[in-house]
């Protein structure tokens, strides 16, 4: 690693969750600084620092500017990145700017994930405006596509669920059947941003699944495991966290030894720990970048339960894409 490389990376978006998460990460980071925080032309939080809406990181010295047409010229001329930390029909065309102007783009929403544009009419409400750059975008799921995350400019960072999923269903590929994998995963409320909503409310949150049958990781999830799954998320009373339980049935003569052959492919991994017959908890990894996957397998019905624990906020949005930021530019 050279000492010498120092990359300049746009935050925009940066006083939601995800965003003011990232902007504490990449502060930290010896090889890359913050060329600016942004939020919309017109917020309310636009000139605050971000320490005013965090508390918790009043070691950052950064204010929140608008997005205007002037400091996107900014951006083109002192960034070398900029993360969207956006929703999903902003990132849509901001992406696009930043990418045809050369550079690297680091989306957290879900505008650059399918390759199909034919998906986003159906799942994220609106025709995919950018299908050139589109096309050039990369899922930035770190631990399986780094070799295509650090040749590409355009990185779509997996949703929080699809990201807590993968990682457990990936490694069983070859050995599944064709029953689908059943996913039921709960989510701590931070899972839907920093808006005002009803049904996230302090009141109204209890433990309840949403999005039954119908939700968008469900074919983000399929398109990337290369099956058809079925889905689950639950929205539970705690702030961060998702634990995603899977069961899933493998082929027939599939031994105990051949699942922990599979998981292996994290033993080198800094961020992903697999335990046999140890669950995990949600405690164990918020506030760190960390996937802790449990899985218990029954060799006579052919049944596999895995658990799979991530903090949405780190490995589900900010710390993986930071992972795909250090990956792109070999830091
Ligand atoms: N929360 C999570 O666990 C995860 C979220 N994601 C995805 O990451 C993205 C961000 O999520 P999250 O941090 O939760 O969202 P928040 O709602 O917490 O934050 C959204 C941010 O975008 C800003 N913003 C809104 N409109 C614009 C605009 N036109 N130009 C510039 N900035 C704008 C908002 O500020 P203002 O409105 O004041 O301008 C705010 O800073 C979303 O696409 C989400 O789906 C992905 C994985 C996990
Ligand atoms: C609890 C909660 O509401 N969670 C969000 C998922 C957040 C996420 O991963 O974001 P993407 O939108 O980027 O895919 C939801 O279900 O919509």
């Amino acid at each position: 690693m050279s000492q010498e490389i120092m990359k300049k990376i746009a935050i925009i978006g940066a006083s939601g969750y995800t965003g003011a998460q990232l902007t504490a990460l990449i502060d930290a980071e010896p090889h890359l600084q913050v060329q600016g925080l942004y939020v919309s032309e017109g917020s309310a939080d636009k000139g605050k620092p971000l320490s005013s809406l965090y508390p918790v990181y009043s070691h950052l010295k950064y204010c929140l500017s608008p997005l205007t047409d002037e400091a996107k010229d900014a951006i083109v001329a002192e960034a070398d990145a900029v993360a969207l930390a956006t929703e999903h029909s902003v990132s849509l065309e901001l992406a696009a700017y930043f990418y045809e102007k050369g550079l690297a783009v680091f989306d957290l929403s879900g505008a650059y994930r399918f390759a199909d544009t034919a998906q986003y009419p159906k799942w994220y409400g609106f025709e995919h405006s950018h299908p050139e750059v589109l096309a050039k975008a990369v899922y930035g799921l770190a631990e399986w596509n780094a070799d295509a995350v650090a040749a590409t400019r355009m990185i779509a960072v997996p949703g929080c669920y699809p990201t807590a999923s993968l990682t457990a269903l990936k490694p069983l590929k070859a050995m599944l059947t064709e029953a689908r994998p059943v996913i039921n995963a709960v989510s701590g409320v931070t899972g839907a941003g920093r808006k005002a909503q009803l049904h996230t409310s302090f009141c109204e949150v209890s433990l309840t699944p949403y999005g039954v049958l119908g939700h968008r990781h469900q074919p983000e999830i399929a398109t990337q495991l290369g099956q058809e799954v079925i889905f689950t998320p639950h929205l539970g009373n705690f702030k961060r966290g998702i634990l995603a339980t899977i069961t899933v049935q493998l082929k027939p003569g599939t031994s105990r030894e051949d699942v922990a052959k599979a998981y292996s492919v994290y033993d080198q991994s800094p961020i992903v720990t697999v335990k046999e017959g140890q669950f995990p908890k949600v405690d164990d990894v918020v506030f760190t970048p960390n996937c802790h996957l449990g899985w218990k397998f029954d060799e006579d019905s052919g049944y596999l339960v895995v658990a799979s624990a991530i903090d949405n906020l780190m490995k589900g949005a900010a710390s993986q894409a930071l992972q795909c930021i250090k990956i792109h530019f070999g830091v």
